[in-house]
């Protein structure tokens, strides 16, 4: 029996990091702008019965061939989370390692075979915040008797340095946390989510979570990201779940502060993804060496990628749209931003062919996240275009792709979390060929039965 009870869905934006990576660890400024059209949406489903958890990561590779799914009976969970200390949802926090094996094993448990590591990497937090968001799925004689999640993702390319698992993890937040509150009317009320703001196309019917529903959400996102990435600045996430741009700073405590950066006039990109693969931890760790080896000169690159953060900050904050002269200050802001971060050895031949190959065309190019591979990103327009502009765009745009990169224009900023309120366009046409071919097939066996019916009783 698999009556559904209530359903949900949420979908949030990946980012990128405009101005200051790096530089930002040693206590400078950094800049990043949520990417509104490249979004993960998550869908979740409570059942009357069914007695299962079952996930769809669609758009994610298994490590054993297909997509990550994953499909336990709650009774196996339920059993392997018994020893975890109830979830407060009003306090979000980063889940303990004795939690985070509980969770491991709960996983191997439930599935007949364990899933494959980078399987598992996806797996716990999301199992983790079905715990935390969702705990009548594994209370015995709740109305709740099964879960199923689908996760697509639209465009946002995994492992990139785009912020997908930050995306994922606040979406994945944000619909659990939907669900709940069309579970408990007392909870919808207090949390007053519908002072939502709404909004049509083109993302559909949607609503702004509340403020008090989005620090929610951002929280147990962070604490799910924790699982993921060990201690996170927490960029990622607040950008993705406030959407539009973010400052910031962190101070000699390691402490993160996050300010929304008021008004950010349209800018808009081209993102080339170099598919090189890079890992963050890895960066991180080769510029901390470096530093430490020349801190005097690494300390100066830093200072002058903090200032550059600030000249473009000043500059946004002066103008209501990026004119011409703008356009072109911050293309030589990026230029330098791009060079100062290959001064630290972060480069990668891959992303100086995607700079040369724009350069040549006019158009300023910077790599954008912890650097080695990824992505990069390059400045081509304001509100208004140029047609001389747009056709650089397309010839630089044909020479990437030629070069077997993968390219998006995108505009910076827009809509972070949103709760959707009819289906998103991610889980329209997404259904696969056998999928798409059972109501045909229904359909005309259902045809040639009553064409049979009707011959027997004309006879
Ligand atoms: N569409 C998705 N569905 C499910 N999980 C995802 C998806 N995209 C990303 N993730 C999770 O995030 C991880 C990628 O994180 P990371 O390497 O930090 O990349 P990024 O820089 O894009 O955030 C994936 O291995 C997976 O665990
Ligand atoms: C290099 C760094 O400044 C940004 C890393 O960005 P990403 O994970 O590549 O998106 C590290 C950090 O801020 O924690």
């Amino acid at each position: 029996m698999r009556e559904r009870l209530t359903e949900a869905a949420a979908s949030a934006p990946g980012k990128l990091i405009l101005f200051g990576e790096h530089s930002v660890v040693y206590g400078h400024p950094a800049v990043a702008a949520a990417i509104s059209d490249m979004r993960i949406t998550v869908h979740a489903a409570a059942t009357r019965g069914g007695g299962h958890l079952n996930a769809t990561l669609a758009d994610l590779r298994s490590a054993s061939g297909g997509h990550v799914s994953f499909c336990a009976p709650l009774a196996a969970l339920r059993e392997a989370l018994a020893p975890l200390p109830p979830f407060d949802f009003r306090a979000p926090a980063p889940p303990p390692a004795a939690v985070v094996a509980c969770l491991e094993r709960a996983l191997a448990a439930g599935s007949r075979a364990p899933p494959p590591p980078d399987d598992m990497a996806a797996l716990v937090p999301l199992l983790f915040l079905c715990a935390a968001l969702l705990p009548a799925l594994f209370t015995p004689q709740s109305q709740v008797g099964g879960l199923e999640l689908t996760v697509r993702s639209k465009d946002l390319p995994v492992g990139a340095g785009l912020g997908s698992s930050a995306a994922f993890s606040v979406a994945l937040a944000g619909a659990l946390l939907r669900l709940r509150l069309k579970l408990h009317a007392e909870e919808a009320a207090e949390l007053a989510h519908s002072s939502s703001v709404v909004l049509g196309a083109p993302l559909g019917a949607c609503e702004v979570p509340c403020a008090a529903a989005k620090q929610l959400i951002n929280g147990w996102a962070y604490a799910a990201e924790c699982i993921l990435h060990g201690t996170p600045s927490g960029l990622d996430n607040a950008v993705s779940c406030e959407g539009f741009a973010m400052r910031l700073c962190k101070s000699a405590g390691n402490v993160s502060t996050f300010e929304r950066v008021r008004q950010l006039p349209q800018l808009r990109v081209l993102l080339t993804n170099t598919k090189v693969p890079r890992r963050t931890r890895e960066k991180v760790a080769a510029v901390k060496k470096l530093h430490e080896k020349h801190p005097h000169a690494t300390s100066r690159i830093f200072e002058s990628i903090g200032a550059v953060t600030e000249e473009f900050l000043a500059l946004a904050s002066r103008s209501a749209s990026f004119d011409a002269e703008a356009l072109e200050r911050i293309g030589s802001l990026v230029t330098i931003n791009h060079h100062l971060l290959c001064a630290l050895g972060v480069g990668a031949p891959e992303l100086e062919q995607v700079r040369a190959l724009t350069e040549r065309e006019g158009l300023p190019t910077k790599l954008t996240g912890a650097g080695g591979g990824g992505c990069a990103f390059t400045i081509i327009g304001g509100e208004t275009d140029s047609e001389g502009r747009a056709m650089s765009v397309t010839r630089a745009k044909e020479q990437l792709e030629c070069c077997g990169f993968e390219c998006f224009e995108t505009v910076v900023g827009g809509e972070g979390v949103l709760w959707h309120t009819s289906v998103p366009s991610a889980f329209i046409g997404t259904e696969s060929r056998a999928q798409r071919r059972w109501p045909l097939l229904l359909t005309l066996a259902g045809g040639v039965y009553l064409a049979a019916l009707l011959v027997r009783v004309s006879r």
